[in-house]
């Protein structure tokens, strides 16, 4: 081990996914590559900035990998066995609490094999971090997969001070209470001294879930956006509770934005693309969650009806391949890859696709060139965590060029109020929604463009990291009048 690695981190972030994955090329030599997914996006520049460690999977199972500084990061391997990705990653963690955090778009599967999966590789986690982390060391955890972390850690190392980041929806009560596992995972996640969501909702749910679920008792004043936060008191502590909007490297996207090669390459693709008067795209992760189908479904149906001309419109379709073992992600291929055909092969000329589809993920400088080519970005997920698409298309578009096409089921949706706001369930509103971005008139798009840029810019990753950092620094004692449980709750509003 090199010494850079032996030297104990004071700042450890932990998540499944290390930001870039081992991958074994053809000719069988080996090569990180950047692993999928916004977590990796907004917290691969914090740590650089704070010379940190990371600990997580390296995207391969069955493989001890050392750990190693890749790219200037120092990488903190977990191993996982074929059987730990089954039941762990695949089963618990995305055919179980994915569907239930998300609105139970798709029925979760619960399975107790899968559990005590979940609990063991969570504690081989906070047993890595115990090892790297040095005394008094601030460790960020990070997401569902790793909600028991915190409080497994906390058992090893008392000393530690730890936050705890959910990447995801936290669900309403009704829709938690379903999980066996309930409580263990509410426990789970106070072993951290500040527990950060997106959004207040989210934060509320947990704040309410802590009374309802295990009797504690919680301050309850709403929770506010980087501000106001909520308290629970527990184990002779007191526990955070936080909304934390997480963002992007919003002037580092500009920057290269504006570089001479990407807005070459923006020209040179709407030429192969064959110059249409206007480009939608859509760039996802291949997940039931994003909406991807409904947006191909209402494109198909405005160009069945005649009200948008395929000689005139093109969209392209970004696919990163994801959990592709997973039955619910299997049948999604397939059925996008139908539409796509079907759209294509209804209204497409010879050389002219309609919808350009990649079920690939392309390398940076190409996604920001598209972004910048692209005069209709659609987002429209049924729910969606935040959705750094949409952010970092708007943090590219600072020549206030485009619209944004946004659903109202995005964490982002909260902020990016001047983007055409969409209900995903509303199959019409859509389609009318993208005809309006799709024709909008040029001045008022410069104008909600501005607006969004402009959010975007003051608020990005670095913000979202820092006010997260701060909160978690340690406070002073509440007073013992703001706690309440929830009979003194109920009370409180029937009186
Ligand atoms: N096909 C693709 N090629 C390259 N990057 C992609 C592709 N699809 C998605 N991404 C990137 O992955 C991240 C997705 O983050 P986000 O929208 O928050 O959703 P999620 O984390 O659920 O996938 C963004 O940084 C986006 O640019
Ligand atoms: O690691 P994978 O299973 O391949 O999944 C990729 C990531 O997907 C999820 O991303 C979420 O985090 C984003 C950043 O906060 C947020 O914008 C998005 O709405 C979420 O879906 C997942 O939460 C991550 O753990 C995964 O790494």
């Amino acid at each position: 081990m090199s010494t850079d690695l032996e030297k104990l981190s004071e700042f450890v972030v932990v998540a499944n996914r290390l930001p870039v994955d081992l991958e074994t090329d053809e000719d069988g030599s080996k090569n990180w590559k950047r692993s999928p997914g916004g977590l990796v996006t907004a917290l691969e520049p914090i740590l650089r900035q704070r010379d940190g460690a990371w600990v997580g999977w390296p995207g391969v199972a069955d493989e001890k990998v050392d750990p190693i500084v890749v790219d200037g990061l120092r990488l903190f391997p977990v191993e996982l066995t074929s059987q730990d990705l089954a039941e762990y990653y695949e089963g618990f963690s995305n055919d179980t609490l994915w569907p239930l955090y998300h609105d139970v778009l798709v029925a979760p599967t619960f399975e107790r094999s899968w559990w005590h999966t979940y609990v063991a590789v969570n504690q081989r986690f906070a047993e890595e971090t115990a090892r790297c982390a040095a005394d008094g060391a601030t460790v960020w955890v990070q997401d569902y997969q790793l909600q028991l972390v915190p409080a497994m850690l906390r058992e090893l190392r008392p000393d530690l001070t730890i936050g705890f980041f959910l990447h995801i929806p936290f669900p309403p009560v009704e829709l938690f209470m379903q999980l066996p596992w309930r409580k263990e995972i509410v426990r789970g996640m106070l072993g951290a001294d500040l527990i950060g969501f997106h959004l207040p909702g989210g934060a509320n749910n947990f704040l309410f879930l802590a009374r309802k679920l295990l009797g504690l008792k919680t301050t309850t004043a709403g929770v506010g956006v980087r501000s106001a936060l909520g308290h629970v008191d527990f184990d002779s502590r007191v526990v955070k509770v936080g909304a934390f909007p997480i963002s992007v490297d919003s002037a580092e996207l500009e920057r290269q934005s504006k570089s001479d090669s990407v807005l070459r390459r923006a020209r040179e693709l709407k030429e192969e693309l064959g110059n249409p008067e206007k480009i939608l795209l859509g760039v996802d992760r291949l997940d039931y969650t994003k909406g991807i189908d409904l947006r191909l479904q209402a494109l198909k149906e405005l160009l069945d009806e005649d009200r948008l001309d395929p000689e005139k419109y093109t969209m392209v379709q970004l696919a990163t391949p994801s959990r592709e073992r997973v039955q619910h992600y299997i049948d999604l291929r397939s059925v996008i890859e139908e539409q796509v055909g079907r759209i294509n092969g209804d209204h497409s000329q010879i050389g002219r696709p309609v919808v350009h589809y990649l079920y690939q993920p392309v390398d940076r400088e190409e996604l920001i060139a598209l972004f910048v080519a692209a005069d209709v970005m659609l987002v429209t997920p049924m729910r969606d965590g935040m959705n750094l698409v949409a952010k970092e298309y708007v943090a590219c578009r600072g020549d206030l060029g485009g619209a944004l096409v946004l659903s109202e089921f995005t964490g982002a949706a909260m902020e990016l109020r001047q983007s055409y706001l969409v209900n995903p369930h509303d199959l019409d509103g859509v389609k009318n929604t993208i005809l309006t971005a799709v024709h909008q008139d040029p001045k008022e798009g410069r104008r909600r463009m501005a607006a969004l840029h402009r959010q975007v810019m003051t608020h990005d990753v670095h913000q979202w990291a820092e006010s997260f950092l701060t909160a978690l620094a340690p406070p002073g004692p509440l007073p013992d009048d703001q706690f309440v449980t929830e009979r003194e709750s109920n009370f409180a509003r029937n009186n």
